[in-house]
């Protein structure tokens, strides 16, 4: 593995990327490794990186940003036998924490010499491309809001998602998988290949992400005496223990909201609006992924 490629957003997280370059560039020389950079733009990256991917031949791509540059470096990986490292420096970083790849940048870069390659499973959600958790409903509401408000950052996220929760009204949804058939009122609905979320909500305990099926997770309308419980127990992997929540495991999901024909999702951190019904598939084992040697 000599020849790597970072993926840099230069505007992801708080942090300075002048000096984490500088990082990853020395690194790497020090030890013989040969380190380019790319930089995103927020236009056509895709297209952009793929078309530089089929040029330039390389051993490794590092998705150097959050989740939305990892979601653009793993579709472009994806069905690829290139692996994708991750070097975390977003807001949220669900994916690498997912997958236990160190938060510290030093660490990250230990993968380029100690690694094992994993493969995962990938999601397309209503034709977006998903590593990681999508959703309906109130998350994906103060996503929305988030993105629009200009603010980054986990506080601004909590103060947008107090002020939203006390006028939010629950939606009824269906959801029709290839095993069985749900339909109810629900608070928020996630598609989770993976378990946890950037801000460590475990939505998804115990689950897969290499195991060719993903799950729906719900949590149901709950009275405000019940949030502080629902809250514990989504920090604790406690998510089966509420009667305001289920799962549904499955391969592929169709979903509905009676009545509309729009609706909000977010894509690993992506603000987005959807047609219904929402198709959901599994891409099984479709991205190689660099994690820590097993123990
Ligand atoms: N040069 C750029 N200028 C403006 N926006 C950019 C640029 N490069 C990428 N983007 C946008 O940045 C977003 C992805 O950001 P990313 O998820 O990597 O960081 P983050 O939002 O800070 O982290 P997290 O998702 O962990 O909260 C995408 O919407 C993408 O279009």
């Amino acid at each position: 593995m000599r020849q790597l490629l970072f993926v840099m957003n230069p505007i992801s997280g708080d942090i300075d990327k002048a000096s984490v370059q500088d990082l990853i560039k020395h690194t790497c020389q020090a030890r013989g490794r040969t380190a380019r950079f790319y930089e995103t733009t927020g236009e056509d990256d895709l297209r952009r990186l793929k078309r530089h991917l089929q040029e330039h031949p390389y051993d490794a791509v590092f998705a150097a940003g959050g989740d939305g540059t990892v979601n653009l470096v793993a579709q472009a990986l994806c069905k690829a036998e290139l692996p994708m490292g991750i070097i975390p420096l977003g807001s949220g970083n669900g994916l690498s924490k997912d997958l236990g790849i160190p938060q510290d940048v030093e660490a990250a870069l230990d993968l380029i010499w100690q690694h094992q390659v994993q493969q995962v499973d990938t999601l397309e959600v209503g034709g977006h491309f998903a590593a990681h958790l999508a959703d309906l409903g109130f998350n994906a509401l103060i996503v929305e809001r988030f993105a629009e408000g200009g603010t980054r950052g986990p506080g601004a996220y909590v103060r947008l998602a107090l002020q939203e929760y006390m006028r939010y009204e629950p939606a009824r949804y269906r959801a029709e998988t290839d095993e069985e058939t749900w339909e109810g009122e629900a608070f928020m609905l996630t598609i989770a290949n993976a378990r946890t979320f950037g801000s460590n909500v475990v939505i998804n305990p115990a689950s897969r992400m290499d195991d060719g099926r993903f799950e729906v997770c719900v949590i149901e309308p709950f009275p405000a005496t019940a949030a502080p419980g629902i809250l514990y127990q989504l920090y604790t992997e406690g998510f089966d223990e509420s009667t305001y929540t289920r799962r549904l495991q499955c391969r592929r999901v169709s979903i509905t909201v009676p009545g509309e024909a729009e609706v909000r999702v977010q894509v690993d951190g992506e603000p987005l609006r959807l047609s219904t019904p929402v198709e959901v598939s599994i891409n099984a084992r479709s991205l190689r992924v660099l994690v820590p040697p097993a123990s």
